[in-house]
């Protein structure tokens, strides 16, 4: 559905150059639920927006649908729908005559155009409101007709630009019920973007991280966690003047990487805490070390993030890009 190599994006930025896409490779197929996460500044839109036509890339070829995004961008534009970061509906007009007016864009006949408003004001769950305007909604609200604005010519590839941000808890799992909607009942290929690492490891079932223009890592959550970045193991002594000793046993442990220390505890990473953990603290007891508190946890996509870019996703894009 999308295939993509050495895309790269550079922009002028008085006398110097910002390489905001450096040389992707990216193949995703056909039915695919695929989130693209990355702080800010990493170049996830600039990338939707080579995929979507929006913008062109300064090198490397990307076909969308089998269209080349170069050659045919209307081929691409007529095969995908794009919900950008701003509302796509104006202000003044009904939510369903902005949906009517929308299809009539594609070309289609009056008849057909009320028709497909219709269908998206059903799928979307916007019925109660078709006969609001579009400034009276709640930002979760406005969210769901900006997708309905896209689905009118019936897309097969949904590119969604952080449709999440800036709403309230409720609202975002809302918003992703009806995306999950689309993809279950018509089998929508999605693209999506996000800064929310939580979002994309729960809903996405593929994750490609961004960083700096490149893509960092591609898989699914759970792999990427587990090859990446592991489990954590934390734990505490009584006694502060252990603490190097603990950590010590620690880096013996073949598995551990990244061991730290603070006052009283000692974190590490391990592939598997549960055969870890045990070993760990039988082999502190032997040395009588006495462990208040034992913990491990899974590791998050941001552990994996912060694993192969040095620096944490919540921590936002690094100036040195420019
Ligand atoms: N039109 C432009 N002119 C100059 N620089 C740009 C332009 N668009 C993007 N950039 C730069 O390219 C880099 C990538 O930006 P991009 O908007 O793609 O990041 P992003 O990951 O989408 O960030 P965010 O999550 O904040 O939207 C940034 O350094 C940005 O400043």
């Amino acid at each position: 559905m999308i295939h993509a190599e050495g895309l790269t994006r550079q922009f002028r930025v008085k006398k110097t150059t910002v390489e905001a896409v450096r040389g992707i490779d990216l193949h995703i197929e056909a039915g695919e639920l695929v989130a693209l996460l990355g702080p800010n500044g990493a170049g996830k839109s600039t990338l939707l927006r080579m995929l979507t036509t929006l913008l062109p890339p300064t090198s490397g070829r990307v076909s969308v649908a089998g269209h080349d995004v170069l050659t045919d961008p209307a081929g691409v534009r007529t095969a995908i729908g794009y919900v950008g970061q701003k509302n796509s509906a104006g202000e003044n007009f009904l939510v369903r005559d902005e949906l009517v007016t929308q299809a009539r864009t594609y070309g289609l006949p009056k008849a057909q155009a009320r028709q497909r408003a219709d269908e998206a004001l059903r799928l979307l769950d916007l019925q109660p409101l078709a006969a609001r305007k579009p400034a009276t909604l709640s930002g979760g609200q406005r969210r769901r007709v900006d997708v309905a604005m896209c689905l009118l010519h019936r897309p097969r590839l949904l590119f969604l630009d952080e449709p999440s941000t800036g709403l309230d808890p409720q609202s975002r799992a809302n918003l992703w019920e009806h995306i999950l909607r689309l993809r279950e009942q018509h089998g929508m290929t999605l693209f999506l973007t996000t800064h929310y690492f939580e979002e994309a490891d729960r809903m996405a079932e593929r994750v490609l991280i961004i960083d700096r223009g490149r893509i960092i890592a591609d898989g699914t959550a759970e792999g990427l966690k587990r090859e990446l970045a592991g489990d954590q193991v934390v734990i505490s002594v009584v006694d502060p003047a252990e603490v190097a000793t603990a950590a010590a046993i620690a880096e013996r442990i073949p598995e551990a990487v990244a061991v730290e220390t603070d006052a009283t505890t000692v974190r590490l990473r391990v592939p598997r805490a549960n055969t870890v953990l045990p070993e760990y603290l039988r082999a502190l007891d032997t040395a009588g070390i006495k462990a208040i508190t034992a913990e491990s946890r899974q590791s998050t996509l941001d552990d994996v993030f912060l694993a192969l870019a040095g620096h944490s996703l919540r921590e936002g894009h690094n100036a040195d890009q420019l």
